[in-house]
């Protein structure tokens, strides 16, 4: 059997992964002709708006879909003429947890990669090679073989590889042109390494060989729930020291500092720079883990797992906790500021942001909240307010909450200010100036360690850091 020489890509779901990921291909690859495709027109359209306004918000896209738009990359909606043409084909649709149903509130829900699958499927009269690239349960590509089997035209047979994406929002870019790893998960057929091999191909025009593994489909799709799990679990670990730390005066920077010295642990995600993890996937996939453990009969897995969630609530709630009881014990009626509504800077996005339960805690003490992110949209703020908080009608949250168009508008006479985001901006910020038009005393929440607390200080601020506190200002729950 000869190996397939990949000339033509489409990609089904032009979300945060599918759009950043082909577009990267299509830069490294100009003799592929890449086509994303989606039902979503307004997205669509948006990734082909002649000012370049792209849907999302990712350091150096613009600049990459600028060089490859029109020339080897093309985004469309006719989702049926991009699976015809293509010889391989990147399932990357969202997989969200299920809200109702069976597994409600762990479970991954598949229906989009489904959908996709059929419609792979359905239209498909040639062979084609389906890449899984969204976060799936273990074995789903079992299920999606067995729905392109028995589905497909004669003539048509259907590879099916597990090809996880490992990118960082924010630094998507940067990850895509540089992986510590692609991985990619085949049958071991002799079809399916043959498939294997010609995605190895695309991806070896810009990756070294040693940075592509190539393993088994139920490996491959683990791997991708593991690492995620591995990564928040040490974010969990840490929000939990940072809890002691907080407790005995001791400093969370120098723990994490001291302990990622030893080469066995490494220093990377030990940095106390949230008032919990956020971001659309690290809570996912760890509920899906869980769920999987579930199923599998493995209840003291999915215990273990489901604790770093609990960590991580309890990590905000106790962020709430610090905040009413150091402004004496209440925050009924007092101006809180929020700077920073995303899950983390340098992203748009605000899927699981830690900013959205704190300002539902802030609403739910009554306090009145203004809240400033540089690049979060506003109907995206009262969109994932009115989710958060179902009870409150759509006016008493306006009561409540006011966005404001700079950070400075946001500050001015609140009593505190919370940093909810570690946007570059906030740290510049003319913090006397801030402190100027705040209520006084006035007080900083650094929830991202991020700006300089001595200076505050001298300036006249109060500064609480997450992750330090004197004995004697010790916090219970
Ligand atoms: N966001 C990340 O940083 C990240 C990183 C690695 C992996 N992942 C995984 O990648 C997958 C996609 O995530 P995302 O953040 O890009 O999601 P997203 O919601 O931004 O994009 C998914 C897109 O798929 C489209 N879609 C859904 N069903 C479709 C269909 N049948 N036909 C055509 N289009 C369809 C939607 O309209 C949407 O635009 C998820 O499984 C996620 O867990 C995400
Ligand atoms: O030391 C750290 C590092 C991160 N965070 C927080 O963790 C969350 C997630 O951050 P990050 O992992 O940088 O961004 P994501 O875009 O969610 O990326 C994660 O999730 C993606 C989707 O699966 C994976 O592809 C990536 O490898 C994985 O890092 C954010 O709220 C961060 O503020 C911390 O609190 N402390």
């Amino acid at each position: 059997m000869s190996d397939v020489n990949v000339t033509k890509i489409c990609c089904i779901g032009a979300g945060y992964v599918g759009g950043p990921t082909c577009a990267v291909i299509a830069l490294k690859c100009p003799h592929i002709k890449v086509t994303i495709v989606d039902l979503n027109q307004a997205r669509v359209d948006a990734w082909n708006s002649s000012d370049y306004n792209l849907p999302i918000y990712e350091p150096g896209l613009e600049q990459v879909v600028r060089e490859t738009r029109g020339r080897n990359l093309f985004f469309s909606t006719d989702v049926d003429r991009g699976i015809q043409e293509a010889d391989l084909i990147f399932v990357s649709v969202n997989t969200p947890t299920k809200k109702t149903g069976v597994g409600a509130g762990f479970a991954a829900d598949l229906n989009f990669v489904e959908k996709a699958t059929r419609r792979i499927a359905q239209i498909a009269t040639s062979s084609k090679i389906v890449v899984e690239k969204s976060t799936v349960p273990c074995r789903t590509a079992e299920s999606m073989r067995t729905i392109l089997e028995a589905n497909s035209k004669p003539g048509c047979h259907f590879d099916i590889l597990s090809n996880p994406e490992f990118l960082a929002e924010g630094t998507a870019i940067a990850d895509l042109l540089n992986p510590d790893r692609v991985l990619i998960g085949s049958l071991q057929t002799k079809a399916g390494k043959s498939a294997c091999r010609s995605l190895c191909e695309v991806y070896a025009n810009w990756v070294g060989l040693d940075h592509i593994l190539t393993v088994g489909l139920w490996s491959s799709e683990l791997s991708k729930l593991a690492a995620n799990a591995m990564l928040a679990q040490r974010i969990s670990s840490i929000n939990a020291l940072s809890a002691i730390c907080e407790a005995t005066g001791a400093n969370i920077d120098e723990v994490a500092h001291a302990v990622g010295k030893d080469t066995r642990i490494g220093p990377k995600f030990l940095k106390v720079r949230s008032v919990g993890f956020g971001g659309s996937c690290f809570q996912k996939d760890i509920l899906n883990l869980v769920y999987l453990s579930e199923s599998l009969h493995l209840p003291e897995v999915a215990a273990y797992w489901r604790q770093v969630v609990e960590m991580n609530e309890y990590q905000k709630r106790r962020f709430t906790r610090r905040v009413v009881d150091t402004l004496f014990k209440t925050i009924t009626g007092k101006k809180i500021a929020v700077l920073g509504f995303a899950f983390k800077a340098d992203t748009g996005d605000t899927r699981e942001s830690a900013a959205i339960t704190l300002v539902k805690h802030f609403m739910e003490e009554k306090a009145l909240i203004s809240i400033y992110d540089p690049q979060v949209e506003h109907e995206q703020i009262w969109m994932d307010l009115q989710e958060a908080a179902p009870d409150y009608a759509p006016q008493q949250i306006k009561k409540q909450v006011q966005i404001c168009p700079s950070a400075i508008d946001a500050c001015h006479e609140a009593e505190a200010v919370v940093i909810a985001t570690e946007w570059k901006e906030f740290r510049k910020l003319d913090w006397q100036a801030v402190y100027d038009n705040m209520s006084k005393p006035a007080f900083v929440f650094d929830g991202r360690l991020l700006v300089d607390a001595d200076k505050l200080t001298k300036i006249g601020f109060k500064v609480e850091v997450i992750g330090r506190g004197a004995p004697g200002t010790e916090m219970t729950i």
